[in-house]
């Protein structure tokens, strides 16, 4: 039988036979007209193995609700990465044909922000943050910033980068910082950063660090500063990724934290031209001062209740 791909990132996918549909969608026209709104954090989300959890409440109290468990978690994630190759393959989980998109749609994206905010600046810096192997800096941050620093746990990646960029560094284009320790121990320097770029790796931190995190990074960047933040997302709810220790979140869940950290949107884009199996990829442009306009589709509040058949399957890649 056909299988409909559901969910899937580079370690995952998902799949359902097509009679098993698993979306029940609620938007009656009784339910619109009273506008039931659900909290994305209270919709509920799948883990790997296919289990499911009523809300996100229930799958953070489980995965990181003590201290204890807090530090499996980020010891899992950190371990997981340990054993990966430093290469781009290894980065982009077996996906190494998503760099160029990927950097194509980043440097659309950065471009129209850069011109917008930074008009006239003769000198911009910037932070990787989970840097990887250097892949960003090396394919598009250190080409329109004088200087990026790199944030990284994993000190095989982190010195797979300082060998990648050594080639591309220039006395004018340069990454200066190689930080190798996990974004929520990181605080940045006061007002060194124009832009904070986030990519393919908030899914390891908790909500509660993610908001922490960004809250202290605002401190770093310069006025007129934006982080840009790229990432998987999720449909509805959220996927925990048990392999890896991360989650992946809908646009309402990011929507919803980033409320939470004083952020706002100021653009946003959908990533085009990736596989259809992986998950969708959004950029989000945020900013501590509120846009005199938005830019992109506003997301539509979803109605959704989770259904999962009991015979759908999960496998590996
Ligand atoms: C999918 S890779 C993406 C790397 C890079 N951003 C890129 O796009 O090429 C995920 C990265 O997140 C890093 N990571 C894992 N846990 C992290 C944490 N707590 N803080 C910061 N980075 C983390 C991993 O070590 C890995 O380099």
């Amino acid at each position: 039988m056909r299988e409909n791909v559901l969910f899937s990132s580079p370690s995952y996918k998902f799949t359902l036979t097509p009679t098993h549909i698993c979306f029940f969608s609620l938007q009656t026209p009784k339910l619109r007209r009273s506008r039931v709104r659900t909290k994305a954090m209270e919709v509920g989300g799948l883990d790997s193995k296919g289990r499911k959890f009523k809300n996100a409440e229930e799958m953070w109290r489980e995965q990181a609700g003590d201290p204890s468990k807090k530090c499996d978690w980020y010891k899992h994630g950190v371990g997981y990465w340990e054993g990966v190759e430093a290469s781009v393959n290894g980065v982009l989980g077996g996906y190494a044909q998503v760099n160029e998109p990927d950097v194509e749609g980043s440097e659309a994206f950065l471009n129209t922000l850069l011109s917008e905010r930074f008009p006239n600046s003769d000198h911009l810096a910037a932070l990787d943050c989970g840097s990887g192997i250097g892949r960003v800096t090396k394919n598009l941050l250190i080409r329109y910033f004088n200087e990026v620093d790199l944030l990284e746990p994993v000190s095989h990646f982190l010195d797979a980068a300082r060998e990648n960029l050594g080639h591309t560094s220039s006395d004018k284009h340069k990454a200066t910082n190689f930080f190798c320790m996990p974004l929520q121990e990181f605080t940045p320097d006061a007002r060194r950063y124009d832009v904070i770029w986030v990519q393919w790796c908030i899914g390891h931190l908790t909500d509660d660090d993610f908001v922490s995190f960004f809250n202290r990074a605002k401190a770093g960047l310069k006025p007129g500063g934006f982080f840009v933040l790229k990432e998987n997302i999720a449909r509805t709810g959220f996927v925990l990724d048990n392999e890896d220790r991360s989650i992946t979140r809908s646009d309402s869940y990011f929507r919803e934290l980033f409320q939470k950290c004083g952020l706002h949107i100021y653009q946003s884009k959908d990533q085009k031209g990736l596989p259809e199996e992986l998950f969708a990829v959004k950029m989000y442009a945020l900013t501590t001062d509120s846009p005199k306009r938005v830019h992109g589709t506003r997301s539509k509040v979803i109605f959704y209740e989770w259904e999962m058949p009991k015979h759908s399957k999960i496998h590996k890649l």
